[in-house]
């Protein structure tokens, strides 16, 4: 069975990841990729990857993504936060760092720890 990656960018971090997907595009289509709303567009137009988009991370997809850890169904995730910016869905964001790290989720949160990852699938 193929294995799940979620990957999620704040807004000051999309190009960011965009480019990480676009350099380590050969890996990432063997996975089964799920992201949140706005960020999956920006992947998708920016690389062609195939991937389901959840709700807009502000609308619920961060809580979407929070629940496909508690059922299992996610091997790891990338998260590129912006650590220097106010979020309205801080609590959000809070609880899907919770749930990757109880349950032992591999997980990233910027360009190197991405790399590093992403050696394990
Ligand atoms: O806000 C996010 C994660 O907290 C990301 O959501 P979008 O990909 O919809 O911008």
């Amino acid at each position: 069975m193929k294995k799940s990656l979620g990957l999620v960018a704040h807004d000051e971090k999309k190009q960011l990841l965009a480019d990480w997907c676009l350099a380590h595009k050969d890996k990432l289509s063997s996975l089964d990729l799920y992201s949140t709303g706005t960020t999956g567009k920006k992947i998708i137009d920016h690389t062609g990857l195939e991937l389901t988009r959840l709700e807009s991370g502000p609308l619920g997809g961060d809580a979407q993504l929070g629940a496909m850890i508690a059922e299992k169904r996610l091997d790891g995730l990338i998260f590129f936060i912006d650590g220097l910016a106010a979020m309205p869905h801080d609590v959000d964001v809070k609880a899907l760092i919770r749930l990757a790290t109880i349950y032992d989720v591999p997980f990233a949160c910027n360009r190197s720890t991405a790399n590093a990852v992403l050696e394990l699938f």
